[in-house]
């Protein structure tokens, strides 16, 4: 087995069954078209036991695709491409794989007929024809339906063992999904683990280089830093076949790693926010008590309006984005209907109003420490001269220290800008800034749409408050020297004093 191969990752006792990629089209390397197949392609054939070598990204010529097949053709398993088997002239796959393999092109009988079936064609020179000329000995292979197992209708076309896919995604996936028998490798079975570190890639190296020196032959260890997570900056994966040599490589990395830097990461923060916060509200502690009463106001809302009437006012801050949450573990749903108005927040909430008459109620995530808000109660109308609103406020005695022990301790995502600046170690490279916008509130009404995109109304460097370009800057309360002597910024979850939440708005 050793000596069968040297490019071969050393495995169980068995050769590895590889595919290689080739994505096929102009429409790709021009930066018209991004690849998604190969990714879904990629997750598929991994499901299936097989590993998936090399993906290759070439133009509609005919010679370079002729290339790549026979070279992929003689290193791989499988070789599956995508695109070009279309009716036009820049669909030229068949021909080059009859050319990889000294072939000619030539009408197949059975895609004759299904060429007449589905375009009612039978003019050998029609363009819906071209689809029927295929290398001399493609066999057609008839997916299965996933769903009623039934066969489907077009067949993939193979040519040994090349398989030759189309480039729209629904039709590649659906042939792919039929078709996973063709591929399948009962003998292996790819697992998987991963770690989320809260710390610099730089700092995990000599850990890293002893797990992978240890576990590498067996298990394979991949580094992955994040600048935009607000939880982790490294996502470490762990593969192998064997799930005994996972757990030891897992096992060894779990104690190796410092403790305070492993972030039991939920990846899916927003699937479990009804159970993750009437479970915070259950649970007695102080946080709870207030996750509690702001439950309450909300129901109370959700009692006195429908939902139609009723919206969330939200600008991308870190106080609606706990109520946002709070709102969907009520509703179970994020069920919003983003709504972007412009200018300033009295004339954009008599348009919003204008625009959505049947709007009553804005649930915002207003503080009692606030400008202006500290006799405000948990529903209260707008004050004379402001567009007519049930103001709802069921964050109204939440501290600063609140929000960010709510937002964190459940993992919902934030503006990334409430945690920049820190950066300890992070080589110094910085974002690009976000183009300046003036302030525009978003207010959205849960209604019957899909999942709202995250709107960020603001925009600047913010640390505990963010405001506009014009107003807002880094919190000088955050400031540190980090270990190079040069000047840092904690993130805003750190700030120590919240009295001092607004020293980075004028
Ligand atoms: C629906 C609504 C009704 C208001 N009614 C009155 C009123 O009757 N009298 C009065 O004097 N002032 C009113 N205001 C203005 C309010 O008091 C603040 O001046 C304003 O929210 C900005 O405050 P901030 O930047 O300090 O607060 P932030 O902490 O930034 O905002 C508090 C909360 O208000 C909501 N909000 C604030 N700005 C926006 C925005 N641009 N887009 C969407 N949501 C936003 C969010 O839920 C946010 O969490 C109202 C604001 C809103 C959004
Ligand atoms: N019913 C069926 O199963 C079959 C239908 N056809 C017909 O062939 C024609 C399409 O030919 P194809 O060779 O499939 O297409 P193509 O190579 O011309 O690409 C079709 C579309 O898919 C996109 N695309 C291509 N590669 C992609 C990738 N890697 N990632 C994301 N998007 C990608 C392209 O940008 C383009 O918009 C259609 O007219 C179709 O009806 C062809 C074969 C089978
Ligand atoms: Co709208
Ligand atoms: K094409
Ligand atoms: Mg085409």
């Amino acid at each position: 087995m050793a000596a069968q191969s040297s490019t071969l990752p050393a495995q169980n006792g068995h050769d590895a069954v590889t595919a290689g990629i080739i994505i096929i089209g102009d429409e790709i390397l021009k930066g018209f078209t991004q690849d998604t197949n190969s990714f879904f392609m990629c997750q598929k054939l991994r499901s299936l036991g097989v590993k998936v070598a090399r993906i290759s990204v070439v133009p509609d010529d005919v010679d370079t695709i002729a290339t790549e097949i026979s070279s992929f053709a003689a290193k791989f398993t499988y070789v599956l491409t995508s695109g070009g088997i279309g009716p036009t002239h820049d669909d030229v796959t068949f021909e080059a794989v009859a050319k990889a393999f000294g072939e000619q092109v030539c009408p197949h009988p059975e895609l004759v007929t299904l060429v007449h079936r589905f375009f009612g064609k039978t003019d050998v020179c029609c363009p819906e024809m071209k689809l029927a000329h295929v290398p001399e000995s493609s066999l057609l292979n008839y997916g299965k339906n996933k769903r009623t197992g039934e066969a489907l209708k077009y067949p993939l076309v193979s040519v040994r063992n090349v398989y030759v896919f189309p480039g729209i995604p629904a039709l590649m996936e659906r042939a792919l999904e039929g078709l996973g028998h063709l591929f399948r490798n009962e003998q292996t079975r790819f697992h998987s683990r991963e770690i989320y570190v809260s710390a610099d890639e730089t700092l995990l190296a000599p850990v890293l280089n002893q797990a992978n020196a240890r576990f590498g032959r067996h298990a394979h260890l991949g580094s992955y830093p994040d600048w935009v997570n607000n939880y982790y900056r490294v996502r470490l994966t762990l593969d192998s076949e064997s799930e005994q040599h996972l757990e030891e490589a897992y096992s060894f990395l779990m104690q190796n790693l410092p403790p305070a830097l492993i972030v039991p990461l939920v990846t899916d923060p927003v699937a479990r926010a009804a159970t993750d916060v009437y479970a915070l509200a259950e649970s007695g502690s102080a946080l709870g008590q207030k996750v509690a009463a702001a439950l309450r106001t909300i129901e109370e809302a959700l009692d006195r309006f429908s939902l139609a009437q009723i919206c969330v006012g939200f600008n991308g801050g870190k106080d609606c984005t706990a109520l946002l949450h709070l709102f969907h573990a009520a509703v179970q749903r994020y069920n919003l209907h983003l709504c972007t108005v412009q200018g300033h927040i009295q004339q954009a909430l008599a348009d919003l109003k204008a625009q959505h008459p049947q709007l009553q109620a804005v649930l915002m995530g207003t503080r009692r420490t606030d400008p202006y808000s500290r006799t405000l109660t948990p529903m209260c109308m707008t004050d004379p001269g402001w567009p007519e609103y049930m103001r709802v406020n069921p964050l109204l005695d939440w501290t600063y220290r609140d929000i960010w022990h709510f937002l964190r301790a459940l993992f919902v995502p934030y503006c990334i800008l409430y945690d920049k600046g820190a950066e300890p170690g992070s080589g110094g490279a910085v974002p690009p800034l976000p183009q300046p916008r003036h302030c525009s509130p978003s207010l959205r009404p849960a209604g019957p749409a899909g999942l709202g995109s995250m709107a960020l109304g603001v925009g600047s460097w913010g640390y505990t408050s963010l405001g506009s370009m014009s107003n807002t800057q880094k919190n000088p309360a955050l400031r540190y020297t980090n270990a190079l002597g040069q000047e840092s910024y904690r993130p805003a979850y750190l700030l120590e004093n919240e009295e001092e939440e607004r020293t980075s708005r004028q």
